[in-house]
């Protein structure tokens, strides 16, 4: 069995009169990245700061790197790293002093620390910028230097709470690689992130916290197959071949039509026919083999499923509105 870097259980945090986590649990496996989504205000930051130290939650059990963090905080401060909205970086000194400040309060001896800060500036692309101060610094190599800071301490477990947010599509397919670089490392990385893409190409598992609970949790996959919307469409150049299509599939009743409607429907003029479908290995299968046995031929067959922003408008949107399906080609 896997063993948990981050439990939670029963999670609750009120400010005032405003309940913001009532009764949260989180499990992520050592290793894994773990993304956190939900509208603003729905309580991210607070759930990083609690699980990271910096606040104490009203109830709930928390371990972390298997410490109780009631119990033994300084060591759940021993095993994490945190970047992100709160930055360590101070702008009016140089990034290798900056690093050369971590190995400080980390007590590297300071050879060791030289060695730690060198390697870890040349490992962040930082090596020629060391010696400028860090306010001169663009919002990626802040951003870089942040995380470089924070793995000083060598934490087996990192918090990174929005770590792309206002940089640029260059720069942030770069702190990719640096996250996927993390965990290829055995580090586990909860990030909670307001761009559904960077969850789904980073996370392991997502979970979408909405008014004071967990919404839904699972994979990208998981959880796209949660909502409406997925469908196979079958595209024809031959208006004949797609006429007769059309009739067989009206005809049928597709088992694996998910929504149990009968057979698929015709889009538009554009020679499509639209079929209900999750996806899945089993659902392909079984509709490749109807269309076999239909002697159907399409010349063009792709399978949409609904994306993560389907996903999310579904589970925070006011109750009663239904999702806004967006296409989206696999
Ligand atoms: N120190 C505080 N005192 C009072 N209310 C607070 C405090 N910190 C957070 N809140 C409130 O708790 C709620 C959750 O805030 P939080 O910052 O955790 O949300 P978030 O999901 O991270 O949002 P965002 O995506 O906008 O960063 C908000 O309504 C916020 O106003």
């Amino acid at each position: 069995m896997t063993s948990l870097a981050i439990a939670a259980n029963g999670l609750r945090k009120s400010y005032g009169d405003k309940t913001v986590l009532d009764g949260v649990d989180l499990a992520v496996p050592e290793g894994t990245v773990f993304s956190l989504l939900g509208p603003n205000g729905a309580g991210k930051t607070t759930a990083v700061k609690i699980l990271s130290t910096l606040v104490t939650a009203d109830a709930g059990d928390i371990r972390i790197g298997g410490h109780d963090l009631a119990a033994d905080p300084q060591a759940v401060r021993g095993a994490i790293g945190v970047t992100g909205q709160f930055s360590a970086v101070d702008g009016l000194i140089t990034g290798e002093e900056n690093m050369l400040l971590m190995a400080d309060l980390h007590h590297l001896p300071r050879a060791e620390g030289r060695r730690v800060a060198a390697e870890l500036l040349e490992r962040f692309d930082l090596t020629e910028a060391a010696k400028k101060p860090a306010s001169t610094y663009s919002g990626g190599m802040k951003r870089r230097l942040d995380i470089a800071m924070t793995l000083v301490g060598a934490p087996r477990i990192i918090f990174l709470d929005e770590p792309t947010t206002g940089l640029d599509p260059r720069s942030r397919h770069t702190m990719w690689q640096i996250i996927r670089g993390l965990v290829s490392d055995g580090v586990t990385v909860f990030l909670t992130t307001q761009y559904l893409e960077e969850a789904d190409q980073l996370a392991d598992r997502i979970a979408v916290l909405n008014d004071g609970g967990i919404a839904a949790e699972g994979s990208a996959e998981e959880l796209k197959r949660l909502i409406p919307g997925g469908h196979v469409r079958l595209r024809f150049t031959d208006p004949a071949a797609y006429r007769s299509a059309a009739s067989a599939l009206r005809e049928a009743t597709l088992p694996h039509a998910r929504t149990g409607s009968r057979g698929g429907t015709p889009v538009d003029e554009a020679l499509v026919l639209r079929i209900p479908s999750d996806g899945s290995q089993r659902e392909l299968r079984s509709l490749l083999d109807w269309l076999d046995s239909a002697g159907i031929e399409a010349d063009e067959l792709t399978v949409h499923t609904p994306d993560l922003d389907d996903v999310f408008f579904a589970l925070t949107g006011p109750a009663g509105i239904p999702a806004q399906t967006k296409e989206n080609v696999r």
